[in-house]
């Protein structure tokens, strides 16, 4: 049987367009949805396998990215969004009806990541998004019921599909955190 990871990853992934500038994600509800635009291109797109970031039915794994704060705007039914845990480092805010998360907020300022939100790309009707990157918290899947037996397969199949798997985010992003907390600390 073949392994899925997630549908925009499955059904094969196109690369970003040009000069792409965002679009406008929506949430599930057949009536009323939540309508949240986006005015730039994502950036570090990658699949997550945290039980934290939303997944679509059946999917393995989330896919999210970041783009600046100050790109989001909540433009339909703002009402209907709530804060899932409020104790996280990312606020997630999703619909309260279908459960859709609608984009993800770090509050902290001393975050290494504050003044970028997460979002998932595949809420969005626009085409050029950039495709995900890579794998990250893949051992994580199995707190959400995945067979420890399969992830090998599973980390193979990421591979072979170019999203090296990780066990945290990628070696660029680590990085990132770990400048941050250096400068932080005063040794850098
Ligand atoms: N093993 C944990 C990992 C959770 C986790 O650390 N998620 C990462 C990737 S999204 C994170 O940065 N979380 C911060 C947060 O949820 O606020 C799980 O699956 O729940
Ligand atoms: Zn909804
Ligand atoms: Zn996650």
């Amino acid at each position: 049987m073949s392994t899925t990871i997630h549908p925009s990853v499955d059904k094969g992934m196109t690369p970003a367009a040009d000069n792409f500038s965002g679009g406008t994600l929506r949430c599930k509800c057949s009536s009323d949805p939540v309508e949240v635009s986006v005015s730039s291109q994502c950036a570090h797109n990658h699949v997550c396998g945290c039980t934290k970031c939303w997944k679509p039915d059946g999917a393995l794994f989330a896919q999210i990215a970041v783009v600046p704060s100050d790109s989001v705007k909540v433009t339909k039914n703002e009402d209907k969004l709530k804060v899932v845990d409020s104790s996280a480092a990312i606020q997630r805010h999703a619909c309260s009806e279908c459960g859709v998360h609608m984009y993800g907020r770090i509050e902290n300022k001393d975050h290494p990541f504050f003044g970028l939100d997460f979002v998932h790309t595949e809420l969005s009707d626009e085409s050029g998004w950039e495709p995900p990157q890579f794998a990250a918290f893949v051992s994580s899947i199995i707190e959400a019921g995945a067979d420890p037996d399969k992830m090998g397969e599973v980390r193979r199949h990421l591979h072979d599909t170019g999203l090296e798997p990780y066990d945290c985010l990628s070696p660029t992003l680590m990085d990132v955190i770990a400048t941050h907390t250096a400068k932080q600390k005063g040794v850098l």
